[in-house]
């Protein structure tokens, strides 16, 4: 039975001068990849909400014949699906449980889709991912072992930890987390306090959080899901500090679920968001694990003591420059969300009149709210094609350096700190916006905006905090700057400090040529990063020292580190729309859209671009 649409929604959408479906495929990576996304979730969605007859069963593997290639597998697990085990009352909302019920009602739900995902054994994380995200749509309580408790092993265990360690997270006989920051510390990772000592005679690492600062807390499904955590600990071994490395620590029974002798854990209580992610703490009072439960991929202790440091002391972040690649990539699809439900609300609300006595019009017809939101549609495909751009940078250098190549880490590190940070600021704004274009019913937590907001704002803060992220990329392009100063060759990605000039050819009466709009903002980035180096500079030339110089030029710094991601951003957006190989009413739109977007910015940082000219 076809729903029925409301005719305004109905109305807008057959005005659309583009086929939205070339759109759609371009964003999810092509027809393939776009029908299994919308194919898994809405069959195993059926699969729970309705009693699965043999009818059903039959239109579905009939219906599913046309693609057996594909989903052999999955139809034949279908037929074992039949049993009732998987029959649900259907989902019940969480808006109105207790912290307590809706954290349950969402462990219940990630614990189905887990073993679905094994069933239907789908190896594709973004189909892992779709999958999971339409049923437990809040904080997964798993958030952790699906991203960072698995990329830990994988990336910083050896052949041998990986072997040992991963089957038992894809198949779920663990369930992990992965816990660095402290009470006392979050981002000054130099400061951690939890300590690893080596006992050489017993070969074991005595595992301590010596005081109350030194408490792990915040680290997501500590609280109550996780029994094995990924911790960082400053390794103490013949009596030297040998710096962070991970750790492969049990905390709870893997029979009884309680906490094992010396692990003191527990939830860290409510939050401004993520309600359903049980945050937890962690006290450990000297508690003792084997020598082999070290991460011993880059750096290493031996039988006897001896600490083998790894090739670069930084190789021990790649899981969090790994996560921020997840959460640069996300920050766009949770703007593109929330700006569809303001847009459809927009189509379909109707409010005040424009012309006296001409009828109440669709919101979607002032031009204040198609600013509202038409920016934020610009700003959401910019955020995802962005990120795709970043990824290629990213796995290219992420193979170079599994060969051992590490030349590209402190550019890796400077894009994926200050995008990072950028996008999560532009979706923190954005979903707000959206929010507010949707008036008292945006503030409902039926329109589901927000609880995108409460939840995912707080990536400003997580994985790294955004102002100490951009200070991260400012010391990457402070560094280019001082090279550019003396002619020295750059990195790729900041060529353009010695090559940038402002030639635009634009008039203010024409349209804007979109090579002088990737050429403004790559001046303007070059100017606001020369700037910072200016005032840097200028404070040592006051007497002060370079860390006081850099805390002197530091609000300028992270201007120049935003600026550099705006830069990036509409670049990716514009060449990699005017390079997609659309149709031409598609690609004039998506240039549009571009043009929007840049000259919103424009608009925005206003300073910025009259300073440059
Ligand atoms: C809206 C979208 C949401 C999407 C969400 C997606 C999915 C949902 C699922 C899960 C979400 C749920 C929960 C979220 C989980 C969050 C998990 C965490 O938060 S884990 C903890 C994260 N913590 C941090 O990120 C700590 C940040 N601090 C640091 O990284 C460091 O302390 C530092 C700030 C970088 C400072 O380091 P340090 O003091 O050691 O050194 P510096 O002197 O500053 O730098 C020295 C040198 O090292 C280079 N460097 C530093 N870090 C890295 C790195 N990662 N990679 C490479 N290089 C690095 C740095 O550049 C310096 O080099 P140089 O300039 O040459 O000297
Ligand atoms: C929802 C959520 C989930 C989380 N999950 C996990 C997890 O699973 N595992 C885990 O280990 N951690 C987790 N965290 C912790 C998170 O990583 C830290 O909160 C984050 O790293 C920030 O550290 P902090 O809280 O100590 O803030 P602080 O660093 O104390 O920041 C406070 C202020 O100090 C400023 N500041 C700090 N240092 C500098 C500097 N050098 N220069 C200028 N300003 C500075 C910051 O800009 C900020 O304004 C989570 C946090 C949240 C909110």
């Amino acid at each position: 039975m076809g729903k029925s649409v409301n005719p305004d929604l109905a109305k807008a959408r057959s005005q659309a001068t583009f086929d939205p479906a070339n759109l759609t495929n371009y964003l999810y990576g092509g027809p393939e990849k776009l029908r299994r996304k919308r194919y898994l979730p809405a069959f195993v969605f059926k699969e729970l909400c309705t009693e699965m007859s043999l009818t059903d069963l039959c239109l579905i593997f009939l219906g599913l014949l046309t693609h057996v290639s594909d989903y052999l597998g999955l139809t034949l697990s279908i037929e074992n699906m039949a049993a009732k085990e998987y029959k649900e009352e259907g989902f019940k909302s969480t808006d109105d449980m207790s912290r307590e019920e809706a954290y349950e009602e969402s462990m219940r739900r990630a614990v189905y889709t887990n073993k679905r995902v094994l069933q239907l054994n789908l190896q594709d994380q973004e189909e892992q991912y779709y999958f999971r995200e339409i049923f437990v749509p809040g904080a997964n309580p798993f958030a952790l072992h699906y991203v960072m408790f698995k990329d830990a092993i994988n990336t910083q265990g050896t052949e041998d930890q990986i072997q040992k360690w991963l089957p038992l997270a894809e198949t779920y006989a663990v369930t992990g987390t992965y816990a660095q920051t402290e009470l006392g510390h979050g981002t000054f990772l130099r400061g951690l306090e939890t300590t690893a000592e080596y006992d050489v005679q017993r070969e074991e690492f005595i595992l301590n959080t010596p005081t109350i600062t030194s408490s792990k807390f915040w680290p997501g499904a500590l609280g109550k899901t996780a029994n094995v955590a990924i911790l960082n600990a400053k390794l103490i071994t013949k009596g030297r500090n040998c710096g962070m490395q991970s750790f492969w620590v049990p905390l709870r029974h893997l029979e009884t679920h309680q906490p094992l002798p010396g692990i003191t854990v527990g939830d860290i209580g409510p939050k401004f968001g993520y309600h359903t992610s049980d945050n937890g703490f962690l006290q450990l009072n000297r508690v003792r694990i084997p020598r082999e439960n070290m991460l011993m991929r880059y750096s290493k202790v031996l039988q006897d003591g001896t600490f083998v440091p790894p090739e670069n002391d930084r190789l021990v972040y790649v899981p969090m420059t790994q996560f921020r690649f997840v959460v640069i990539g996300r920050s766009g699809w949770t703007l593109a969300k929330a700006v569809t439900v303001a847009t459809r609300y927009s189509a379909v609300r109707r409010q005040s009149e424009i012309t006296p006595g001409g009828g109440e019009v669709q919101i979607l017809d002032f031009q204040t709210q198609q600013h509202k939101l038409f920016t934020q549609i610009a700003s959401a495909y910019a955020m995802i094609i962005a990120a795709k751009a970043a990824k290629d940078l990213y796995d290219s250098a992420f193979s170079k350096m599994e060969k051992g190549n590490l030349e590209d880490l402190p550019m890796l590190h400077a894009l994926t700190s200050s995008m990072k940070a950028f996008n999560t600021w532009e979706m923190a704004t954005g979903v707000e916006q959206c929010r507010m274009a949707c008036g008292g019913h945006g503030y409902l937590l039926a329109s589901g905006i927000p609880q995108m907001y409460t939840d995912m704002v707080s990536a400003c803060t997580y994985e790294g905090e955004n102002t100490v992220m951009c200070l991260q990329a400012a010391r990457f392009l402070n560094k280019c700057q001082e090279a550019a100063n003396k002619g020295e060759r750059l990195p790729q990605l900041t060529r353009f400090l010695q090559t940038s000039r402002l030639n635009i050819s634009s008039s203010l009466d024409q349209d804007v040529d979109l090579n002088d709009i990737i050429a403004a903002y790559e001046f303007r980035a070059a100017t606001v990063i020369s700037e910072a180096n200016a005032r840097l500079n200028a404070g040592l030339a006051m007497g002060k020292s370079q860390s006081e110089a850099w805390n002197y030029a530091s609000q300028l710094l992270v201007k120049a580190a935003l600026a550099f991601s705006h830069w990036f951003t509409v670049r990716a957006l514009i060449e990699n729309m005017r390079g997609a190989g659309f149709d031409n009413s598609t690609e004039t739109l998506l240039l549009q859209l571009a043009k929007l977007y840049a000259l919103d910015g424009m608009l925005r940082y206003s300073g910025d671009f009259r300073k440059v000219g």
